[in-house]
């Protein structure tokens, strides 16, 4: 069953159209990968999926058409993302990060927290079951008291994945989480999205420029090109076409 559909959406900034009509879905459990020349429009998709931007067309999550949500409504029904830049808190520490990011997305009543309620208390101690629960899935735990900027720029960005898991989605948009990580720092990243996929079992979209790790992990892959839907199937399949390797390189 598909968790999210994207139905037809297109948006322009200004005279700019940067989606066309884009279409694609991602089914229970599935690791989508959203790849494509810069400046194909895959961004802007996570954007319009997360509210900041409002196309025209439609994005169904569950069923439910969710275009014109906020953002904070958006995650609160489920559908976590990381960004390219700045997901942490660097001054907070590593669990500081992941209840910051809970509190932020699930409201809950600031006067029956500050009177210390039992619905309250109750809310306190599953926030703190699923952040010590992620970061088990992520070999945080021991790094859970240390500020984020005392981490190693790989680790940092697996931070910033794990607190978009904290928020207990069952959708999940990963934008370019790759982006500036060593070849190794990549494995690592492979291996924890592959752990989530098996553990927790939620859909993943993901953006990603390195096509080896694409290659490797993707169940099936969408492609953008010039804000149109270029290709959509099996890793190898679309990898092969010879279209996609033209918007890639310019030539078959
Ligand atoms: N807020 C905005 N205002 C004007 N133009 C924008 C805005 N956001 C994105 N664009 C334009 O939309 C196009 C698609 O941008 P987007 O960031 O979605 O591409 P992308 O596929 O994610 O690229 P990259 O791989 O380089 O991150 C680009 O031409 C970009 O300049």
């Amino acid at each position: 069953m598909s968790e999210l559909v994207v139905d037809k959406i297109s948006l322009s900034f200004g005279g700019l159209q940067v989606l066309n009509e884009v279409s694609l879905s991602v089914n229970e459990g599935e690791l989508l990968a959203l790849i494509g020349p810069n400046g194909a429009g895959k961004t802007t998709v996570f954007n319009c999926i997360s509210g900041l931007y409002r196309p025209t067309g439609a994005v169904r999550f569950r069923g439910q058409d969710i275009i014109g949500k906020k953002p904070h409504e958006v995650a609160a029904l489920g559908i976590a993302r990381t960004f390219q830049h700045g997901e942490v808190f660097a001054r907070l520490n590593v669990a500081d990060n992941l209840m910051a990011a809970r509190h932020l997305a699930i409201r809950s009543n600031p006067l029956s927290e500050m009177l210390g309620l039992p619905g309250a208390r109750r809310q306190e101690r599953e926030h703190r079951a699923q952040i010590a629960r992620i970061l088990d899935l992520c070999d945080l735990t021991a790094l859970a008291d240390t500020p984020v900027t005392d981490l190693p720029y790989g680790t940092q960005k697996l931070v910033g994945f794990a607190r978009a898991l904290a928020l207990g989605p069952s959708l999940l948009l990963l934008d370019e989480p790759s982006a500036g990580l060593t070849r190794e720092e990549r494995e690592d990243l492979a291996y924890y999205i592959l752990k989530t996929k098996a553990e927790l079992g939620i859909a993943m979209i993901w953006i990603e420029h390195d096509m080896q790790m694409v290659a490797d992990l993707a169940d099936r892959i969408h492609v953008l090109d010039y804000g149109r839907s270029l290709a959509d199937g099996a890793p190898e399949a679309v990898l092969n076409d010879p279209g996609v390797i033209k918007a890639y390189l310019g030539t078959v």
